[in-house]
C-alpha cells in the first residue's frame, strides 16, 4: 500500500523543500496531475514540469493527464521516463494502442474513469493496464469531498484481478485524507492519492497520521 501525493493544490513556491519533506517521510512516487483546461475546467502543469520536477528529486512521477487529447502530449512526458502515464478512459479515441505505446517506453500504462463511467465500459482495457485509477471526486480540483459509491468499483476491480490474475495496481484518486483512506484499503486499493490533506498541513505530520491509521487498520 502506498500513499501517493498529488502537488496539485501544494505552493509551487515551496515545492523543492516540500519534495525533500517527502522523501525524508519515505514517499516513493508523487502524483502529477496534468489539465488543459478542456476535459475539465482547470489548467494545471504541462510536461516541461514533469522534466523540472525529474531534475530536482529522486522520487518518481505518476503522471495523471486530464487532457482531451492524450495522444498529442503523451511522447513529451515519455521523454522524461516517469514511473507512470494514466490516461482517461473518457478522453482517448485509441486507447490500446496509446496505453501499448506507453508501456512499449518501459513506463507503466494507467487508466483513469471518471465517477460517472462504469466498470462494465472498461472491462477490456483493465487487460492491458498496469494501472487502474479510480476517480474518487470528479476530476479538475483538490480538496473536493471522497465519493463513497466509487468503493463498489474498486471492489470489483479487485475481484476481477483475483479471479483473472491480471496485474494491475488499483489507485483512488480525490478526497483521500485520514477519513477516508481506510475504507479505500479496505476495498482493496494499493494506492492512495492523497493532496490536499498533506499539503494544507505539515506534510510530514500529515503522512505520519496516514500511515498510523493504516497501519492500524490492518
Ligand atoms: O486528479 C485530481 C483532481 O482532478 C487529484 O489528483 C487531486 O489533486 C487530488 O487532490 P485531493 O482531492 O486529495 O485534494
Ligand atoms: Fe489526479
Amino acid at each position: 500500500m502506498k500513499i501517493v501525493p498529488s502537488i496539485l493544490n501544494a505552493n509551487l513556491l515551496y515545492l523543492s523543500s516540500d519534495l525533500a519533506k517527502l522523501e525524508e517521510a519515505d514517499i516513493e512516487m508523487i502524483h502529477v496531475d496534468i489539465m488543459d483546461g478542456s476535459f475539465v475546467p482547470n489548467i494545471s502543469f504541462g510536461p516541461s514540469f514533469v522534466e523540472k520536477i525529474a531534475e530536482e528529486t529522486t522520487l518518481k512521477q505518476d503522471v495523471h493527464l486530464m487532457v482531451q487529447d492524450p495522444d498529442q502530449i503523451v511522447d513529451d512526458i515519455l521523454e522524461f521516463q516517469p514511473e507512470g502515464i494514466t490516461i482517461h478512459y473518457e478522453a482517448s479515441s485509441h486507447c490500446f494502442q496509446l496505453l501499448d505505446k506507453i508501456k512499449s517506453h518501459g513506463v507503466k500504462a494507467g487508466i483513469a474513469i471518471n465517477p460517472g463511467t462504469s466498470y462494465e465500459t472498461v472491462e477490456a482495457a483493465i487487460m492491458i493496464a498496469d494501472r487502474v485509477l479510480v476517480m474518487t471526486v470528479n476530476p479538475g480540483f483538490g480538496g473536493q469531498k471522497f465519493i463513497k459509491p466509487m468503493l463498489h468499483k474498486v471492489r470489483k476491480l479487485d475481484l476481477t484481478r483475483q479471479i483473472n490474475q491480471y496485474a494491475y495496481q488499483i489507485e483512488v484518486d480525490g478526497g483521500v485524507n485520514d477519513e477516508t483512506i481506510l475504507a479505500c484499503c479496505d476495498a482493496q486499493a494499493d494506492e492512495f492519492v492523497v493532496g490536499s490533506y498533506i499539503f494544507n498541513g505539515d506534510p510530514l505530520a500529515q503522512i505520519e497520521t496516514l500511515n498510523k491509521k493504516l497501519s492500524e487498520g490492518k
